[in-house]
């Protein structure tokens, strides 16, 4: 069996007038994130961790930011197409493991939700996804709450 590790980062600046979008659910806050799509900036990470594994370029790649098809779209549709092209070229998901970096809102109330709708949208069991939450101290651009960062991880089995 071939075994590969996959990783990516993204970034997204927190702005007033917009939902925040994370991990696939809506949650309430004062502010939201500023994208082209609705900038689920956790799904963005989780797909490049994919895509990156499978050696298969970025998110912006396959889905160009100045693409009209994009705007405002719903990210759990960029996370569902790209699990398939990861599986179409024979890869199967091990498990994956997610970093976010956020001074607000307090994340552990929604983890569960999080991770039920991803293992949904990806179809691997919820054991697969780990999702943890850290504040950065109020250090650096998140903790100035400026933006949202987040690391994922991904193991794929072929
Ligand atoms: N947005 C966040 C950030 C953190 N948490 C939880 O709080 C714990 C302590 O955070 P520190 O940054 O002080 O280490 C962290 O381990 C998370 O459990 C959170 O829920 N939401
Ligand atoms: C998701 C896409 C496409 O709508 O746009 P954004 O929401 O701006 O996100 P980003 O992580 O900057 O890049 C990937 C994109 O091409």
């Amino acid at each position: 069996m071939k075994i590969r590790v996959g990783f990516g980062f993204d970034v997204h600046r927190l702005v007033e007038g917009r939902e925040l979008w994370l991990g696939g659910i809506r949650i309430e806050h004062s502010c939201g994130l500023l994208g082209h799509s609705d900038a689920d900036v956790l799904i963005h990470a989780l797909c490049d961790a994919l895509l990156g594994a499978a050696n298969m370029r970025d998110i912006g790649f396959h889905f160009p930011d100045t693409a009209g098809e994009y705007k405002n779209i719903d990210s759990k549709i960029l996370l569902r197409d790209t699990v398939k092209m990861i599986r179409d070229k024979g890869y199967q998901i091990g498990n994956a493991d997610i970093t976010v970096c956020a001074e607000r809102p307090k994340l552990n109330p929604h983890i569960p939700a999080m991770k039920k709708c991803l293992a949904e949208v990806m179809e691997v069991d919820e054991e697969d996804i780990s999702i943890k939450a850290t504040t950065t101290e109020k250090l650096g651009f998140t903790g100035r709450e400026e933006g949202i960062s987040v690391y994922a991880t991904v193991l794929l089995q072929k």
